[in-house]
């Protein structure tokens, strides 16, 4: 007689022609919840990770990073991963030991769905596909980045706006819109932090009605060091398409605006938000940090490709915008493939080629301009990092997530490399063009790193390189730490998680010191107060009363 484990495979079908027919706790067999991929769902801690090697002892602070991970089967068989609910780590490093922390952004969607048992949300950025019970609800899953602001950290996704975390314990606190101040449906991913004036730039697209609708407005913010909202102006982009990250210099912010196009008509019938269109052109909007107008936005062109994330970016002496990021020369987003393919078409990941591009754009050049880029480094990566402390300045390191395609990768054991093949970690140089490398060996991959320097007055670049290991082969992660200027030397430390995370996107360290001075502030008695989350609703929420997320006790 066959067991039930022989059987599992073919009788848990809770899906029938791409749509979940029950409420069974079965998630679908594509490759988005297979292998490394497959859910995590996890909420714990681990008291002092095994370490091998020795962790630096001058490291005292704590690695943020988060990861989609739906909770629920999803209403779609064919759910992509970037629709997974945020779920935020926390690598807590003191006198050599390390500690693990991982929650759940507790959003207005994670309650929702809590309380009904099951995915209630349809597609990524489709309100049309949600359940009734749901119509009104702030649907943004908080799952791309995590953020430290004045003593919180801010969990994002571009749909949608910030969650706050209280960063010791990782509970949510609530909805955030800066006391008030920001009222945009939507907010990036990847606000930049000036380093020189302490300020927040960042901006929302698609930033009208409920930000999930195809509207062509940009709306781009400056909080300053004391929490104060000091600019706030709104443009208009040529088409709805996707503005992922963002550049800032001294007097400017750089908009890379990418040709996946969304249409109101395709998100009414169902389909995705995004398509990618192989006849538009890339663009880069460039507005001033200061005093901007609507009619202030100008705009740079240049042959289709597909922007990945940004580097940094500066002004060179002759007042012009120096902009660093990937570039990609096809669409990276495979899943969102453009509006005339065919319905069943089997969508794979494409070979494109992924290199670092600089922009060289003058700030009084006419709209419109076409430009090329200046310099082209085929560092074949994603996910650039640089050392924070010098947005807006000139700068020469960088590291990345690298695909060395030439090196062994070992299929039998591993399966399809999960989130891509980023075998390899690599520090760059701008100056001396120099290359150094460290692979990860033939069963694992990496996910995107963060710099720590080594103190506040420290060179630039000089410090250590943290970075998630994803070993596919045993189904675990790994976190290894380097001498960010001797990668090919391999990390000094590796911490060992005993399970497996996901694929996850982004993450950011933040200094002991600096949490500790927020946390004092941030007292219930001292002069700033707990963080407050968000009171009012957003404008486009309908008047009728409705689950907000439960601001949380603060601790003193
Ligand atoms: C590059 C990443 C990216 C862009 C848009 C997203 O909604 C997202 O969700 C995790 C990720
Ligand atoms: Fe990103």
């Amino acid at each position: 007689m066959a067991h039930i484990h022989d059987l599992a495979p073919q009788v848990a079908d809770n899906y029938a022609e791409g749509r979940r027919v029950n409420d069974q706790a079965k998630f679908p067999k594509t490759e988005v919840f297979s292998g490394f991929n497959a859910p995590c769902r996890l909420e714990g801690d681990v008291f002092d990770l095994e370490v091998d090697g020795k962790i630096p002892a001058e490291i005292d602070g704590t690695f943020y990073r988060i990861q989609p991970d739906q909770r629920f089967p999803p209403i779609f068989e064919d759910d992509i991963h970037f629709n997974g609910d945020g779920a935020v780590t926390a690598i807590r490093i003191q006198d050599g030991h390390a500690h693990f922390k991982h929650r759940y952004v507790k959003t207005d969607r994670y309650h929702h769905e809590t309380a009904a048992g099951k995915a209630l949300f349809g597609r990524y950025r489709n309100v049309y596909t949600d359940d009734e019970a749901v119509k009104g609800v702030i649907r943004t899953a908080a799952n791309t980045n995590i953020v430290f602001w004045r003593g919180t950290l801010l969990a994002i996704k571009e749909d949608g706006p910030p969650f706050a975390l209280d960063p010791v314990t990782l509970e949510t606190i609530g909805r955030y819109d800066f006391e008030g101040q920001v009222k945009s449906p939507t907010f990036t991913a990847h606000p930049k932090f000036d380093p020189v004036t302490g300020e927040m730039i960042c901006f929302g697209y698609e930033a009208v009605g409920n930000g999930n609708d195809a509207s062509c407005d940009i709306v781009v913010y400056t909080i300053d060091a004391n929490g104060k909202k000091t600019e706030e102006c709104w443009y208009k982009s040529p088409f709805c398409g996707m503005i992922h990250d963002c550049g800032i210099t001294q007097n400017y912010v750089i908009l890379p605006l990418t040709p996946l196009k969304c249409s109101l008509d395709r998100l009414k019938q169902g389909g995705n938000h995004w398509a990618w269109d192989p006849n538009e052109d890339q663009w880069y909007g460039v507005v001033p940090r200061r005093n901007g107008k609507p009619e202030d936005i100008k705009w740079f062109r240049s042959d289709n490709a597909f922007h990945g994330h940004v580097a940094s970016a500066y002004e060179n002496e002759q007042g012009h915008i120096v902009f660093d990021l990937g570039v990609s020369d096809g669409n990276v987003f495979f899943f969102f493939p453009p509006e005339d393919t065919p319905a069943g078409t089997q969508l794979k990941r494409p070979q494109v080629e992924t290199s670092t591009q600089r922009w060289i754009l003058d700030p009084k050049a006419p709209n419109e301009s076409r430009v090329k880029p200046a310099k082209i480094w085929n560092t074949s990566g994603e996910f650039s990092r640089i050392d924070d402390r010098y947005v807006t300045k000139h700068y020469n390191h960088f590291w990345q997530a690298r695909i060395d395609g030439s090196r062994e990768y070992y299929f039998e054991a591993c399966g399809s490399p999960a989130g891509g093949l980023f075998n390899c970690l690599g520090h760059y140089n701008w100056n001396d063009g120099t290359e150094d490398v460290w692979w990860a060996g033939p069963r694992a991959t990496v996910q995107e790193p963060a710099f720590i320097p080594l103190s506040s007055d420290a060179g630039e670049g000089e410090g250590w390189l943290i970075a998630l290991i994803n070993r596919l082969d045993v189904l675990r992660n790994d976190i290894a730490i380097f001498d960010a200027q001797k990668l090919s030397a391999g990390p000094v430390a590796v911490l060992h998680l005993p399970f497996k995370l996901k694929i996850g996107l982004h993450g950011n360290w933040v200094d002991e010191g600096e949490r500790k001075e927020w946390e004092a502030l941030r007292r219930k008695t001292a002069r700033l107060g707990p963080v407050k989350p968000a009171t009012e609703p957003l404008t486009w929420q309908p008047n009728e009363p409705r689950l907000y997320t439960e601001p949380q006790e603060i601790r003193d």
